[in-house]
């Protein structure tokens, strides 16, 4: 490998990798990626994973100036890929925490959740208020990380955060969902999320 790739390959993701509104990979529908992932794709995608443990460093974040997130979707750093990462634990103690190519629904609830105190986005620089309805419970194929083909069953906070990270690969933002004549009243029958 030439220094040149080696020298990219070694460069860990700050918050200036990180593309905000307006760069037009945000407002794009990614491409899938040809499996198995190249080693570029591959190195990306750890990357991007490392990032999201990073930021919830207290450490680190300070160190590297990083926004403490639980989710990266590849359009943030200005990759049109359909690759994402998170790393959270939600309010059953349940740990999320992998790299995932070519994520899609399969299949989800008719009933809607929303977070309470609505979402923000790394990528947004101001705060949205506003009730961002979700799909209470979906169900999503994938390829991990480690090259496994998956089938997740999510519902809650879980479900909230891979719909946001999915939305990411259609080119969608979480405030495209708020109701602009009603931002903060819930949709009939739609769950708060603990
Ligand atoms: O596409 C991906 N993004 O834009 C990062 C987003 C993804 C979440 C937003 C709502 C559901 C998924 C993100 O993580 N945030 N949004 C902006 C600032 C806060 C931050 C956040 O929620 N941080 C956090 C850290 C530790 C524990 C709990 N929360
Ligand atoms: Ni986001």
């Amino acid at each position: 490998m030439e220094f040149a790739q080696l020298e990219r390959m070694s460069l860990m993701i700050t918050m200036d990798d990180i593309v905000r509104e307006g760069h037009e990979t945000l407002r794009q529908r990614t491409e899938n990626v040809t499996l198995p992932p190249s080693d570029e794709d591959q190195y990306t995608l750890k990357e991007m994973l490392q990032f999201i443990k990073n930021s919830q460093d207290e450490e680190l974040a300070e160190q590297y100036d990083l926004r403490p997130g639980v989710g990266l979707a590849a359009p943030q750093i200005g990759l049109s890929k359909r690759m994402m990462a998170v790393h959270f634990t939600d309010a059953n103690g349940r740990e999320y925490s992998n790299g995932y190519y070519n994520p899609r629904i399969v299949s989800h609830s008719v009933e809607q959740a929303y977070l309470p105190g609505g979402e923000g986005c790394l990528s947004v620089d101001r705060d949205v208020p506003g009730i961002v309805p979700r799909h209470a419970r979906i169900t999503v194929k994938a390829t991990t990380l480690d090259g496994e083909d998956v089938k997740i069953r999510l519902k809650g906070y879980a479900a909230c955060v891979f719909q946001h990270e999915i939305d990411h690969l259609n080119g969608v933002m979480f405030y495209d969902h708020i109701n602009q004549d009603d931002p903060m009243t819930p949709p009939e029958g739609a769950v708060s999320v603990d």
